[in-house]
């Protein structure tokens, strides 16, 4: 949901740097017409179409700016310059669910089953659009300041009719079918949720190899050992989101989400609960105040000179 039109970069104070990714970076903002914090993630136009990274920026931008949902990062507007493309993006404050996540090694039961819980109702909500998300790992959920996961980077997102091809994602996070290029559809969020709870309740992926290849080669075998701490329900459940075979991966079959959502478990949670935010967090983040920039790294003034790019390349950004 876009809500401010016509901005500029003039109208924004530059603050820290939130984090970095491969052809930009993400900086915290006062923006000067309310006054309130933001985060501008901030993509230089040289880097993007050097790593062909153009078509995804725009879904990223165009996906983004006709979802909304309390579980996914809200954007707020869009801009470019001759140098760079910027998003405009609440500032979701209570950091990286991946941090929070290696900090405690691994969670408890209920921990992860409320998390699974956020995630699956963000890709319950994103499928009946036909958006698939395609990039599910703990360093794309932000939590919020009570604690509610925030998905982010929807670099990788696409509006489908039935299935896709590309090759996209994470090596630990791709599910068989990408691998094979067969084409895929919903089924790859719902493997890359049943990877998540994986890594969630045993701290690790459970296809892990230090070489991407290897990583594909042992999903593609897909062995799965669990830890022994792993109740059997939760061992169900990983079971049936990462089977190879898409005609019987539970929420790609007739009963949708549904399967999941009724999957023992999940048993006693409450699912409408935990959409309308009733269900406490299990994590309170320890948030510091918007205003606070203690932290503040001063950054060249310099940092929106991505080389410059030609005319030509110019109007590949035209419909950003
Ligand atoms: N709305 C936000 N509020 C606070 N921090 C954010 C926000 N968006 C992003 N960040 C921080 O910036 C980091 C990079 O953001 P993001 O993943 O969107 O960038 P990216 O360039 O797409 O990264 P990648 O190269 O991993 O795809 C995040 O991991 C997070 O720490």
């Amino acid at each position: 949901m876009v809500v401010a039109e016509g901005l500029k970069l003039t109208e924004f104070e530059m603050k820290e740097t939130l984090g970095t990714g491969s052809f930009g970076r993400v900086r915290l903002v006062r923006f000067r017409r309310d006054g309130r914090h933001y985060a501008l993630k901030i993509l230089k136009k040289a880097e993007v179409i050097h790593l062909k990274q153009v078509e995804h920026v725009k879904t990223e931008k165009q996906v983004l700016a006709q979802v909304s949902h309390p579980f996914i990062v809200n954007l707020c507007g869009a801009f470019q310059d001759a140098l760079n493309l910027y998003l405009l993006m609440e500032y979701v404050i209570g950091g990286e669910f991946f941090s929070h996540l290696r900090r405690a090694g691994r969670f408890p039961n209920d921990t992860s089953r409320f998390y699974a819980a956020e995630v699956a109702l963000v890709f319950e909500y994103l499928h009946k659009r036909s958006i698939l998300y395609r990039d599910l790992k703990p360093e794309n959920i932000l939590l919020d300041r009570d604690g509610h996961v925030k998905v982010t980077d929807f670099g990788f997102a696409k509006q489908v009719e039935y299935r896709t091809w590309t090759l996209c994602g994470t090596p630990e996070y791709l599910a068989p079918e990408i691998i094979l290029s067969k084409g895929h559809g919903k089924a790859v969020d719902w493997w890359a949720l049943g990877v998540l709870c994986y890594e969630m309740l045993a701290g690790y992926p459970p296809f892990y190899d230090e070489d991407p290849l290897g990583i594909y080669q042992k999903i593609l075998e897909g062995k799965l050992k669990f830890p022994w701490h792993f109740d059997r329900h939760s061992k169900d459940l990983i079971k049936k989101l990462l089977t190879a075979d898409l005609t019987k991966r539970i929420g790609n079959l007739k009963g949708g989400v549904d399967d999941i959502k009724k999957h023992k478990w999940f048993t006693g949670l409450d699912w409408q609960g935990v959409l309308s935010m009733q269900v406490s967090p299990p994590i309170k983040p320890s948030v510091r105040s918007d205003h606070d920039t203690s932290n503040f790294e001063k950054y060249p003034d310099s940092f929106e000179e991505g080389a410059p790019i030609d005319k030509r390349d110019q109007e590949l950004f035209v419909d950003f």
